[in-house]
């Protein structure tokens, strides 16, 4: 549900391990980091990393955790170090709801997703994060879904994920018009480390999409 006209696509990059590749991506203007605190994901970091990561970036860039059907304990120690969280697996909305941060819930793109009903399910979240489905893993495969199947004037704003790059991003910005976009592989040379050229050419490739 969005209450005021966009002006351009947020962009949040995911995945980050290193903090000069936190410095590069805040240097760009990126508007939201995140951090992978799945201890499954080749990407991911401790609450003690997440602090050092954490106090490296400036006021006013949204620093999100990404959960996928951990422990509330957990999220508990990880809530000081961040802004919002992002719910990667099979939480309920009763389990999103229960911390003190605004949260995105993330839905793979399986062949009977209703998204017009997960919409209602989870009113609660501040947006929906819209990712290819791959049986087995819960994210960051790299893979795209058919866009077209995101219904127009869904009741919540999207952030687009999946297989994002800047050879795709203009077309997706355009297809799709989401609130946001969300990449983690797309901008690497390698699992968590970011590649500073992938990261300019992205985000110059959604600059572009939206001026047109
Ligand atoms: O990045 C991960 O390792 C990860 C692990 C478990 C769930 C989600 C994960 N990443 C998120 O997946 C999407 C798409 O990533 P990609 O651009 O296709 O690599 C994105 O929202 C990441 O935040």
């Amino acid at each position: 549900m969005s209450a005021s006209p966009q002006t351009r696509t947020r962009i949040k990059f995911c995945g980050f391990t290193r903090g000069e590749d936190i410095d590069l991506a805040v240097a760009l203007g990126v508007d939201a980091l995140g951090f992978v605190i799945w201890p499954k994901s080749a990407r991911s970091v401790n609450v003690e990393q997440l602090a050092a990561l954490s106090a490296r970036v400036p006021a006013f860039v949204t620093r999100v955790g990404l959960f996928v059907d951990q422990p509330a304990e957990l999220i508990e120690q990880c809530l000081p170090y961040l802004d919002m969280l992002q719910f990667h697996g099979n939480e309920t909305p009763v389990e999103c709801q229960r911390f003190s941060l605004p949260w995105m819930k993330a839905l793979r793109m399986r062949d009977e997703i209703d998204l017009t009903h997960e919409a209602e399910r989870y009113h609660h979240a501040q947006a929906l994060l819209l990712d290819a489905y791959r049986p087995g893993t819960p994210g960051g495969t790299g893979e795209t879904f058919d866009w077209s199947r995101i219904p127009a004037n869904l009741a919540k704003p999207v952030i687009l994920a999946g297989g994002l790059s800047a050879d795709n991003i203009a077309d997706a910005v355009r297809q799709v018009a989401p609130y946001a976009v969300d990449v983690s592989g797309g901008i690497e040379v390698s699992h968590g480390c970011k590649d500073a050229d992938k990261m300019a050419s992205f985000v110059r490739h959604v600059a572009l999409a939206d001026t047109r």
